[in-house]
C-alpha cells in the first residue's frame, strides 16, 4: 500500500513535475511572446510618432509654401497694378504725399488718372497688396462726393494738388464756389489768385459763373473744336498742343445751400455736366446736386472707407489731405512762375538734339525764339514765306536776331541743304566769325560768302547779287531741263544734283540800295528779280536794316516789297509791319514781332529772343559743325573791305588760264588788282599783239600807283619768263618801288631821267625793223615827271622824247613793246600824248586812282566819264577791249621784299 502510496505520490509527483516542467514552459513561452509583443508594440509606437512628425512637418511646410505663394503672387500683383497705376497716374498724379513734387508733362499731357488713396486693409491679420486707388477726371468725368465731410474735403484739396502739380502751369483753372466758408475751405489755395488761375465765388456769384461756363463751353464748340475735333483731348490727341485751359468747377455745398439752388442755376450745371468734359469744363461737387450720368462718377465715403464705381466698389482706404503747408508752397510758385513768365530761352535751346537732320527740299523752318507760354517759335522760309523784311532801330538787337536765327538754321540743315551768303554793311565785322581767321581756323560749312566792312564797297553786294542772280538762271535752266515748278520738284527729278536752298542776309541792305547811283539802281533791279523768281527756285532774301530811308526805298517797289511776306518786327521798328499795326511799339526789349502775313495785326506773334552773340556758345555749335563738314568743302570766300588783298609770293594766279573768255589761254595778263566781286579775280590786262595794249596808271599816290605797276610787272614776268623788262624811274617818289621791282626782275635794263632818252629811242628805231619774239616791257613811272625833257628838242634834230614816247605806245604793241607808265593826272597824261585835242587810242586800258570820274571823260566810251569818286586804297579799271564799264578793283599788297 505504501509502495502503491508511494508509486502513487512518486506517479503524482512525476506527473507534477512533469506539469510544472509544461507550465514552466508554457510561462517562458508566453514570456517571450510578450516580449516580442511589446517589441513590437514599441516599434508601431515609435513609426506613428514618427508618422506624425513628418505629416505635421509637411503641414508646416505646405503652409509656409502657401503662404510665401500668396505673398510672391500678391506682391507681384500689387506690383503689376502699382505699375499700372504708376503709368496711369505718373508722377504727381499718383505719388504719396511724403514724394510728392510737381511734374511739368509734355504738351499734351495731364489728362491721366488721380490717386486718392489706397485699396486694400489696414487691419492686423489680414493682409492683401496695398494698391492705388485711382480715380479719373481730367477729360474723363465729373465727381460728386458724399459722406464724412472732413475725409472728401481732404479728397477735393488731394485731386486738385494733383491735377495742378501734373498738368503744365496755367493749364487748369480752379473756380471755387464756397458759400458757407467763402473760400476758407481750400484756403491753402488761394495764391494762385494771383496768376488768375483760382477764384473763389461767394453765394450772389454762382450764376454768374455758371452762365460763364456755359458760354465757354459754346465758344469752345463754335471757335476751337469748329467741328474737326470731337473734343480738346482728341487736339493733345493729334499732337497739337491744348488751345484751351481745362476749367474746374468746385462747388462746396450742404443740403441746405443744395436747396437754395434756383431751377435756372440747376439747368446751368446740368448743361455743363453733360457738355461740359468734351471742352474741359468739369465740376467736383460736394453737396451739390448733380445728376447722376455716365460721366458723372460718385464717391462715398464711410466709415473711414471710400467707394466709387470705377474702383469696382473695392474699399480704399483714402490719403490723408495734403500738407496744409506743401499745397501752399506749391501754389504760391506755381503761381509766382506764372506772373514772372517762362524763364528766357537760351541760345543752345534753339539747337535740335541732332545736328544736320533737316531736309530743305520743301522748305526751310527753324525757331529763332519762344513764344509766351515758353515754347519756340519757329520761322518758316519757303514757297510762302519766301523772303524776310528784318527791322528795328539800332541796339534792338537785329544782329543778335540774325545770329539767333543762322544757328538754328545751321544746327539744323547741313551745307547740302542750306547755302548761306552774309553781307554785313554796318561798321563792324559780325558775320566774320562764320568764316576762318588767323585767332580761328573753324567756319560755318554752311557759309559760302561773307562781306564785312562793305560799307563803301558797295560793289561787293552788286557782285553777290549779280552771282546769286546767275545761280538763278542755273536754277530756272535746270528746273526747265526737268520740267519742275519749284525747288522741292527740281530736287525729286534730280536726286543726284546739288541744289541747296540759299539764304542770303544783307545787313543794313539800305547801304546797298538807296541813293541815285547806277550800283544802287542795278542793286534794286536784282532785288526785285531775285525776290519775285527766288521763291521757286530756293533763293531766300533776308534784308535787315535800322533806317528807315532804306525800307522806304522798297516801299516804293511794290512788287518788289510785296515778295517780303515775312516780317521780324525789333522793339520801336518802323514801316516793317502794315501801317495799322503798332505792336513794335509795344513790344518790350529782347522781344521780337514775327508776322508771316506781310505784317497784318492778326498775324502777330510775339516771340522773346535768346542772347544769341555769345561768342563761347557760337564757339560749340561752330566747332561742332565744322568737324562734321564734308570732305572737301572749301571754305567761304571772305570779302573784307578793310583788308588789302597780298600779292601771291611768285606771282602765279592759277585763275589766269581761265581769264581768257574764249577758255583759251590768252595773251600774258599784267594784274592790276583784285576784283572787287564774289570770287576775288585778279583784274587783268591782256596784253597782245594789237594797238593800244598799253596801260596807264593814273592818279597822284604814289603807293598804290607802284603797287599797280609792280604787280603788273612781276605778273608778266611770271607768265612769260624770256620777256625783256625796261625800268624808268622817273620820279624819286618812286625810287624805292622800282628798285624792289628791278631786284624782282634782275635782268630788267635800269633807266632814269638822264638814261630815258636812249630807252625811247631805242625803242622808237626797234618799231621799224623785224618783230622780236619776245615781248618788251616797259615799266615807266611817271613819265610826266620828266615831260619838260621829253618835250624839248634834240640838238641834233631828229623827233622829241614826246614824238618817240607817242610812237612806242601807237604801233608799240604790234611790235611786242607794251608800255606800263603811270602819269599823275589825267591832263598830264594828255599833254604827254600831243595836248589838247591828243587821243587816247594808245592807251587801251588805264587804272584810276584818285581822278574824278568827270576827268576820265576822254579814256571812257560813257560820255562825261564814269560815276567815281576816289576813296583810298580803290582804283577804277577800264580795259576798252573787254569792258563795257569800269570796274573796281583793289590794287595788291606786293610781298615786303618787294614793296
Ligand atoms: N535777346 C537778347 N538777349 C540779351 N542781349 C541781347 C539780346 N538782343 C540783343 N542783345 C544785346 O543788345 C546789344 C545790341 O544788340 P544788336 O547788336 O543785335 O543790335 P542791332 O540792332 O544789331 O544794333 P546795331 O544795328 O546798332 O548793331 C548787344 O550787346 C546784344 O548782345
Amino acid at each position: 500500500m505504501a509502495s502503491r502510496w508511494s508509486g502513487l505520490l512518486a506517479a503524482v509527483t512525476r506527473d507534477v513535475a512533469a506539469a510544472r516542467g509544461l507550465a514552466r514552459l508554457a510561462s517562458a513561452s508566453a514570456g517571450s511572446a510578450r516580449s516580442r509583443t511589446a517589441a513590437r508594440h514599441a516599434v508601431v509606437r515609435a513609426a506613428h510618432a514618427a508618422c506624425l512628425a513628418q505629416l505635421t512637418e509637411a503641414r508646416a511646410t505646405t503652409r509656409r509654401e502657401i503662404t510665401r505663394h500668396y505673398l510672391r503672387e500678391s506682391t507681384r500683383l500689387a506690383a503689376d497694378i502699382a505699375g499700372v497705376a504708376g503709368v496711369q497716374a505718373p508722377g504727381a498724379a499718383g505719388a504719396p504725399w511724403r514724394d510728392w513734387a510737381p511734374v511739368e508733362p509734355s504738351v499734351g499731357g495731364g489728362g491721366g488718372l488721380l490717386r486718392i488713396g489706397t485699396i486694400g486693409s489696414d487691419r492686423p491679420g489680414e493682409c492683401g497688396p496695398n494698391v492705388p486707388a485711382l480715380l479719373p477726371l481730367l477729360d474723363r468725368t465729373h465727381l460728386t462726393l458724399t459722406g464724412d465731410r472732413a475725409v472728401v474735403d481732404g479728397i477735393i484739396a488731394g485731386l486738385l494738388l494733383r491735377v495742378l502739380g501734373s498738368t503744365r502751369p496755367g493749364d487748369v483753372r480752379i473756380t471755387v464756389y464756397d458759400p458757407e466758408h467763402l473760400g476758407g475751405g481750400l484756403a491753402g489755395f488761394a495764391p494762385l489768385g494771383a496768376a488768375g488761375l483760382l477764384g473763389f465765388v461767394g453765394p450772389g456769384g454762382l450764376t454768374g459763373t455758371l452762365d460763364d461756363l456755359v458760354e465757354q463751353i459754346r465758344r469752345i464748340n463754335e471757335s476751337v473744336l469748329a467741328g474737326e475735333y470731337a473734343s480738346l483731348a482728341d487736339i493733345t490727341a493729334a499732337g497739337r498742343r491744348r488751345p484751351e485751359p481745362w476749367r474746374l468747377l468746385v462747388l462746396l455745398g450742404d443740403a441746405a445751400t443744395a436747396a437754395e439752388l434756383t431751377a435756372a442755376q440747376r439747368a446751368q450745371l446740368d448743361r455743363i455736366v453733360r457738355t461740359g468734359i468734351a471742352c474741359g469744363v468739369h465740376v467736383v461737387s460736394r453737396g451739390l446736386p448733380v445728376r447722376p450720368g455716365p460721366a458723372v462718377e460718385s464717391v462715398t465715403v464711410a466709415g473711414g472707407r471710400v467707394r466709387c464705381a470705377s474702383l469696382a466698389a473695392l474699399p480704399v482706404r483714402p490719403d490723408p489731405a495734403p500738407p496744409a503747408g506743401r499745397v501752399a508752397a506749391f501754389c504760391r510758385e506755381l503761381a509766382e512762375r506764372l506772373v514772372a513768365g517762362p524763364p528766357p530761352v537760351r541760345f543752345a535751346d534753339l539747337a535740335p538734339e541732332k545736328l544736320w537732320t533737316h531736309g530743305s527740299a520743301a522748305g526751310l523752318g527753324a525757331p529763332v525764339g519762344a513764344g509766351p507760354d515758353g515754347e519756340l517759335v519757329e520761322v518758316a522760309l519757303g514757297d510762302d514765306p519766301p523772303h524776310a523784311l528784318v527791322g528795328g532801330p539800332s541796339g534792338a538787337g537785329k544782329t543778335n536776331l540774325l545770329y539767333a536765327w543762322l544757328g538754328a538754321l545751321t544746327a539744323r540743315y547741313s551745307p547740302d541743304e542750306l547755302a548761306l551768303y552774309l553781307l554785313d554793311f554796318k561798321e563792324g565785322v559780325s558775320f566774320a566769325r562764320f568764316a576762318p581767321s588767323p585767332r580761328d581756323p573753324s567756319w560755318l560749312p554752311q557759309v559760302r560768302l561773307v562781306g564785312v566792312n562793305i560799307n563803301s564797297d558797295r560793289e561787293f553786294g552788286l557782285a553777290m547779287l549779280r552771282h546769286l542772280a546767275d545761280e538763278l538762271r542755273r536754277r530756272a535752266r535746270a528746273a526747265k531741263r526737268y520740267d519742275a515748278s519749284k525747288l522741292a520738284e527740281l530736287r525729286a527729278e534730280d536726286p543726284g544734283g546739288h541744289w541747296p536752298r540759299i539764304v542770303a542776309v544783307i545787313d543794313e541792305f539800305q547801304v546797298l540800295v538807296t541813293g541815285r547811283d547806277p550800283v544802287a539802281a542795278e542793286a534794286v533791279n536784282l532785288l526785285e528779280d531775285l525776290a519775285r523768281r527766288g521763291r521757286s527756285q530756293g533763293i531766300h532774301l533776308v534784308l535787315a536794316s535800322q533806317d528807315v530811308s532804306g525800307i522806304e526805298a522798297l516801299w516804293g517797289r511794290s512788287a518788289l516789297i510785296a515778295q517780303f511776306t515775312l516780317r521780324i518786327a525789333l522793339p520801336k521798328a518802323r514801316r516793317i509791319l502794315a501801317e495799322t499795326n503798332t505792336a513794335a511799339d509795344a513790344v518790350p526789349r529782347f522781344h521780337a514781332v514775327v508776322n508771316t502775313d506781310s505784317g497784318v495785326p492778326d498775324a502777330n506773334r510775339i516771340v522773346r529772343l535768346p542772347d544769341a552773340g555769345d561768342r563761347a556758345g557760337w564757339r560749340v555749335l561752330q566747332d561742332e559743325q565744322w568737324h562734321a563738314r564734308p570732305d572737301g568743302l572749301p571754305p567761304p570766300r571772305l570779302f573784307d573791305g578793310d583788308a588789302v588783298p597780298v600779292f601771291p609770293a611768285a606771282g602765279h594766279f592759277p585763275d589766269l588760264a581761265a581769264a581768257d573768255p574764249d577758255g583759251r589761254t590768252g595773251p600774258p595778263a599784267a594784274v592790276v588788282g583784285e576784283t572787287i566781286d564774289v570770287r576775288g579775280r585778279p583784274a587783268v590786262v591782256r596784253l597782245g599783239r594789237v594797238p593800244g595794249r598799253n596801260l596807264a596808271v593814273l592818279g597822284s599816290r604814289t603807293g598804290e600807283a607802284c603797287a599797280v605797276l609792280g604787280s603788273a610787272a612781276r605778273s608778266l614776268a611770271a607768265q612769260v619768263p624770256a620777256a625783256r623788262f625796261s625800268i624808268a624811274c622817273l620820279d624819286g617818289d618812286a625810287d624805292h618801288a622800282a628798285r624792289l621791282l628791278h631786284a624782282a626782275l634782275p635782268d630788267a635794263h635800269w633807266y632814269d631821267p638822264d638814261t630815258v632818252d636812249e630807252l625811247l629811242t631805242e625803242l622808237a628805231d626797234g618799231l621799224t625793223g623785224a618783230v622780236p619774239d619776245q615781248p618788251h616791257y616797259v615799266v615807266g613811272y611817271a613819265f610826266d615827271a620828266v615831260a619838260g625833257r621829253l618835250a624839248d628838242k634834240p640838238a641834233g634834230g631828229g623827233p622829241t622824247g614826246h614824238e618817240r614816247l607817242r610812237a612806242v605806245l601807237a604801233r608799240g604793241p604790234e611790235h611786242r613793246v607794251h608800255l606800263l607808265g603811270w602819269w599823275r593826272t589825267v591832263p598830264r597824261l594828255r599833254d604827254d600824248l600831243g595836248g589838247i585835242g591828243a587821243r587816247f587810242d594808245a592807251i587801251g586800258a588805264w587804272v584810276a586812282l584818285d581822278v574824278h570820274g568827270g576827268e576820265l571823260g576822254p579814256l571812257c566810251p560813257q560820255p562825261g566819264g564814269p560815276d567815281w569818286y576816289p576813296r583810298p586804297h580803290r582804283g577804277l579799271f577800264f580795259d576798252r577791249s573787254v569792258h563795257r564799264t569800269p570796274e573796281l578793283v583793289i590794287p595788291y599788297e606786293l610781298p615786303a621784299d618787294a614793296a
